[in-house]
């Protein structure tokens, strides 16, 4: 059994420290806030996330960081905006024994566009980097349903180490080595279900949303492509399954975020009133920059961005993807027939 610590107890953190307590692992699980993790050792569950379940008497809260720094394993369930800065600060209480680590968000960074594993290289140097990524909301894996993730990284030894660690039988974990697959295909399907749930709020049937994530998917591949994904990453788990749950399931932030937004509230109503991270409304930011940057197309992603920067109406953003010039669907490169 292994000493591991999850940095941050929000929803995703706090399932993920339970699933690892349950495993018989040994769990430290940092917070933020003295008051919560005083709580969660008080009560037994998070008083701010996934109230009402249980958490493994495995787990033990602290919010402070040297006691979190001490174990060899460390899982970072931060949203990305977050994780330049806490790293930064945590770089001092480092031992020289440098950690695994195992990050589970799911975004870009606003200004330096870089995914996750670009910002701990850039903070921390050459560690042992994973991502764990795959259609998984918290509120299922709590109560134990079936669930299906890849964990990536640049090491087979660092995948299949995380990959023993988070297994059990109704959490099945495969192993990929497409760490940026795997990261492009969790930050993007964020934005996409923006657009699914505003196209949900606006009454555009099932062909529409059908049509919207499978574009939506074109974008994601595109991008993929750009960023030397393997393409078959993003049909996988951390791709079309991530996309799929995010843009249909009731569990999604970013899906609901859309919602509100399409119904007729503010950005800034639709995220307090949500109370949680919704990835999606900083990565299409870092997006919007990425696709300039490094030359493709991106139409969803532009209209997301202009609904919720640039007080575009999600009507006009719907004449405006479905009046684009005609095409044919696959780019002249990828007509193999
Ligand atoms: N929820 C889910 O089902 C899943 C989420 N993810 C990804 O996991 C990541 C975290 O999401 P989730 O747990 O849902 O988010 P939540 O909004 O539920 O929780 C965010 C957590 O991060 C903490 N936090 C916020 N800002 C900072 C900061 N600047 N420094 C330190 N800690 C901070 C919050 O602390 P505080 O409470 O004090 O504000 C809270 O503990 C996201 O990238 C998300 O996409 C991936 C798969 C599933
Ligand atoms: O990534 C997730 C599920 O796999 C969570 O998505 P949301 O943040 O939209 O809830």
């Amino acid at each position: 059994m292994e000493e591991i610590t999850v940095f941050g107890a929000g929803s995703w953190g706090t399932a993920l420290a339970n699933l690892l307590g349950e495993l018989g692992h040994r769990v430290v699980l940092w917070c933020r806030r003295s008051d919560q993790a005083r709580a969660i050792n008080l009560l037994g569950e998070n008083p701010n996330y996934l109230r009402g379940y249980r958490i493994s008497s495995n787990v033990t809260a602290t919010s402070k960081i040297d006691e979190a720094v001490e174990s060899p394993k460390w899982v970072l369930a931060l949203p990305t905006q977050a994780v330049r800065g806490f790293l930064t600060e945590l770089s001092g209480n480092m031992a020289p024994q440098r950690p695994e680590i195992c990050n589970v968000a799911k975004g870009i960074e606003i200004d330096s566009a870089f995914t996750v594993s670009e910002i701990v290289k850039n903070v921390l140097g050459d560690v042992s980097y994973s991502v764990l990524s795959g259609p998984s909301h918290a509120e299922e894996v709590i109560r134990g349903f079936p669930t299906a993730v890849v964990v990536a990284s640049l090491r087979v030894e660092a995948a299949e180490m995380w990959q023993n660690v988070f297994s059990r039988p109704t959490f099945r974990v495969y192993t990929s080595n497409d760490v940026v697959g795997v990261e492009i295909g969790g930050a993007v399907k964020n934005v996409i279900a923006i657009a699914a749930g505003i196209a949900k709020a606006m009454e555009l049937g099932d062909n529409a949303l059908a049509a919207l994530v499978s574009r939506g998917l074109a974008e994601i591949m595109r991008l993929g492509a750009k960023m030397r994904a393997n393409p078959l990453t993003l049909s996988g788990l951390a791709g079309v399954g991530d996309l799929i749950v995010t843009c249909f399931s009731g569990h999604s932030r970013n899906m609901r975020l859309g919602f509100s937004i399409g119904m007729g509230k503010s950005m800034k109503e639709a995220s307090d009133e949500l109370g949680q991270v919704a990835e999606g409304i900083y990565t299409v930011k870092a997006l919007k920059k990425m696709a300039q940057q490094v030359g493709v197309e991106l139409p969803i992603v532009e209209e997301v961005y202009a609904i919720l920067y640039e007080g575009l109406s999600p009507n006009e953003a719907l004449s405006n993807l479905l009046l684009r010039d005609p095409k044919p669907e696959l780019p002249p490169a990828m007509q193999w027939m």
